[in-house]
């Protein structure tokens, strides 16, 4: 089935399930903080991990003790997809085994 945009009114209906996760309507983002540096890029790894899995890449910042992700669908032309969506669900699963908050 081809991957369509979502309209803003289901991407925030989404949303309402990964909390911490926000849309500006053409790509949703979260950052993570964590205990140290180490930590956080930890996550990144585990990140790069799933998105290899998926084929299905975000934009990732690793900072001093945070993780910042970013996420839209760039072969419908850089949209909000449930591509982007399922990508956010499973680094939110992933991230609690990390000390996320
Ligand atoms: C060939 C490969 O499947 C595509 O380039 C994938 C790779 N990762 C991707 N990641 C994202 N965010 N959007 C895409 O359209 C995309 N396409």
């Amino acid at each position: 089935m081809a991957v369509e945009p979502l309209s803003q009114q289901d991407i925030e209906q989404r949303l309402q399930e990964l909390p911490g996760w926000t849309t500006d309507g053409v790509r949703i983002s979260r950052t993570y903080r964590f205990d140290g540096h180490f930590q956080a890029a930890a996550m990144v790894i585990h990140i790069a991990q799933i998105q290899e899995e998926l084929d299905h890449h975000s934009d990732v910042t690793l900072g001093y003790n945070t993780v910042s992700v970013s996420v839209n669908t760039h072969s419908v032309g850089g949209k909000v997809t449930g591509l982007d969506v399922g990508l956010a669900r499973r680094i939110e699963a992933a991230a609690a085994g990390h000390g996320a908050r």
